[in-house]
Parts: structure tokens; C-alpha cells; sequence
């Protein structure tokens, strides 16, 4: 399969790396305004090619897209220390609006895999320029925050993350939701788990983790500028789970009809991707008070890509 990177910066890059590794596509192609960056990075992901598995690694202009199955969307502006996702909003819809162009010239039938922020505002604009169906403008939504939920309940409970399935509801940003009312560790709650474990989710613990994934980016920004690895992984997990038809639940962002009474609003929920992109949403069991989080999440994000139609 032939995937497309649009932005070959430090997102654009590590997910090209990331599916490299994985053996996630058959060639990448990379696209970035300078063309001298996109030459570069393709150059370096391609030494690492012997170590892992075959790949054309590539860059170019919007031509050399044509033919590609899914092109992940990774232009414009990245954070400051200390900005939001939300005001980069007006400054990569500009963006957008120039690359989705070009994509859809040299592309038109390509999944777009949206990874710029504010990711799921981003979406939504991928979504109205390119005029693709919905579960085919998917944007990377709280894929990674979910991976910070389960890497960090995994910690505590002293597991691996991968054994435990918890999801990271609406925004990709400060209205997020922590699912812990669905949260499980192997095939039972993830309190029922911790008190077996000895290990108690109390109060204290509950927010130590919900403000580790919150403020996860802001940390890392702080220190080094932006965050790229796991993004990158998260991206290329998606890739693979449309490559291979896999029907795995992800927690990604598309527009979606109706959320706690909101209508067509981009946001993430846990949802099935495979070859089609995505097929199916799931709605995780809530309580009261992340339901009304998840409303309050819908509403802002319904009303900030409202400003911008
Ligand atoms: N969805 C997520 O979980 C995450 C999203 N991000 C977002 O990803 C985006 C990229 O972040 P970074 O890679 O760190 O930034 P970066 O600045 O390293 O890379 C952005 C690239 O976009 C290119 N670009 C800008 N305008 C363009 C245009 N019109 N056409 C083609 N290329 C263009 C730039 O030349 C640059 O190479 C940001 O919006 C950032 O906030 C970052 C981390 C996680
Ligand atoms: C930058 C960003 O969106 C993240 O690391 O979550």
C-alpha cells in the first residue's frame, strides 16, 4: 500500500519512520513545502529500511501522491510552550485548504489521515474541502491520549498497557474525557483489578493521571519543543489497521451524526477502523459526570468549527 505524508516535519517524519518500521506500506511518499526537508527526512527513514522491512521511501511534489491509498495530513503550525491546540486553528485551515487541493489533484480516492491541530476541528475541515465520505477524513482524534491513559493505568496497576482497554473521549485537548467508567484491565474494572492488586485508584490517583494525560503535550512541549514519537507510532497504528482490514477498536476522530445530543461534530470515540476506514462507533458506558464532560466537549468543538464554516 502507497501512503502519503503532507507535512514532513517532526509528526510527518516520525510517522514515516514509525511505518517503516511496523512494515506498514509498500512506499512512502513525503510532501512538505520545502522540498529540501522532505528529500532529507525521506533519505534518513530510508536508511533505516534494511533494518526493518522493504519500502520505497520517497519525496516530491503533490504528483508523486497519486496512486496512494491514504495520505496523512501533518502541515502547518505546531504549539508554543504553553498555546493551545485551539489557536492554531485559523493558521493551518489556511493550510488546509492549499494542501487538500493538492492532495485531491494527484489523489482523489485517498483516505486522509488527519494528524494537525486542532485535530478534530482539522477533520472537519478535511472533511467539507475534500467532500469524501465521513469514515474516510479520519482524523488521529485521541489516539494518543488514549495511549497516555493506558500507559499510565497500566503503571499503576502494574501491567502491561496493552492489557489494559481504556479510551480518551471527545477533544484532542483540554475538554478531553478520561473514560473510567468503562475502563477495564484484562476482562474485569479497572477498580476491581486495583483492588486485587492492592493497588486502589483513589481520588488522589484518579488525578494524577487524568492531569498527566491532560497536560501531557504542554509537559513535553515545555521540554523539547514538540511531541513526535507518539503521534508517530499512533499514526502508523491507524495505517495498519487500514491496511490489513484489521476492525480494531481505535479511538479516532470523524464527524459523527450525534453526540450527547450534539449533531455532526468531529470527536473522538472508540470506533472500529479497518479497510473502509471507519466502519463503526462504539458509545462506552458513561457516568453522569462524563457525559456531561463529553457534552460540554461536543458543544465547544460543534461551536469552534462553526466559526470557521
Ligand atoms: N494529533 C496529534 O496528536 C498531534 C498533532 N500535532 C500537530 O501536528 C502538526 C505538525 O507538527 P510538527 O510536525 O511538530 O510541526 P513541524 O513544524 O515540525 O512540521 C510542520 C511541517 O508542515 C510544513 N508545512 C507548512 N505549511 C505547509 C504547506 N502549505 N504545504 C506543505 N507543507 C507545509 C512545514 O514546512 C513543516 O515541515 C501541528 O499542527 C501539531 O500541533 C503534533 C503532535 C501530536
Ligand atoms: C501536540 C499534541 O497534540 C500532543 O502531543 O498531544
Amino acid at each position: 500500500m502507497k501512503v502519503g505524508i503532507v507535512g514532513a516535519g517532526m509528526v510527518g517524519s516520525a510517522a514515516g519512520y514509525a511505518i517503516a518500521l511496523r512494515g506498514g506500506a509498500s512506499e512512502i511518499v513525503l510532501v512538505d513545502k520545502s522540498e529540501a526537508l522532505a528529500r532529507a527526512q525521506a533519505e534518513d527513514i530510508a536508511h533505516a529500511v534494511p533494518f526493518a522491512h522493504p519500502c520505497q521511501v520517497r519525496s516530491g511534489g503533490y504528483e508523486r501522491l497519486e496512486g496512494a491509498a491514504i495520505v496523512i495530513l501533518a502541515a502547518g503550525v505546531a504549539q508554543k510552550p504553553g498555546e493551545s491546540r485551539l489557536s492554531l486553528l485559523s493558521r493551518n485551515a489556511e493550510v488546509f485548504a492549499q494542501v487538500i487541493e493538492g492532495v485531491q489533484k494527484a489523489a482523489p480516492q485517498a483516505m486522509l489521515l488527519v494528524a494537525s491541530n486542532p485535530v478534530d476541528v482539522m477533520t472537519e475541515v478535511a472533511l467539507r474541502a475534500s467532500g469524501l465520505p465521513a469514515g474516510q477524513v479520519i482524523g488521529s482524534g485521541t489516539i494518543l491520549d488514549t495511549a497516555r491513559f493506558r500507559w499510565l493505568l497500566g503503571d499503576h496497576l502494574g501491567i502491561a498497557a496493552q492489557s489494559v482497554h481504556a479510551y480518551v473521549l471527545g477533544e484532542h485537548g483540554d475538554s478531553e474525557v478520561l473514560g473510567w467508567a468503562s475502563a477495564r484491565a484484562g476482562a474485569i474494572t479497572v477498580g476491581e483489578f486495583a483492588e486485587q492488586v492492592h493497588a486502589p485508584i483513589t481520588e488522589e490517583v484518579r488525578a494524577r493521571i487524568d492531569e498527566a494525560v491532560r497536560r501531557a503535550a504542554y509537559r513535553i512541549i515545555e521540554g523539547k519543543g514538540a511531541t513526535w514519537y507518539g503521534i508517530g507510532a499512533g499514526l502508523a497504528r491507524i495505517v495498519q489497521a487500514v491496511r490489513d482490514d484489521q476492525r480494531a477498536v481505535l479511538s479516532v476522530s470523524v464527524v459523527t451524526p450525534l453526540v450527547e445530543g450534539v449533531e455532526e461534530v468531529a470527536l473522538s470515540l472508540p470506533r472500529v477502523v479497518g479497510a473502509g476506514g471507519v466502519l463503526t462507533t462504539l458509545i462506552p458506558d458513561l457516568d453522569p459526570s462524563e457525559a456531561a464532560a463529553l457534552r460540554a466537549s461536543a458543544e465547544m468543538l460543534k461551536d469552534t468549527a462553526l466559526g470557521i464554516r
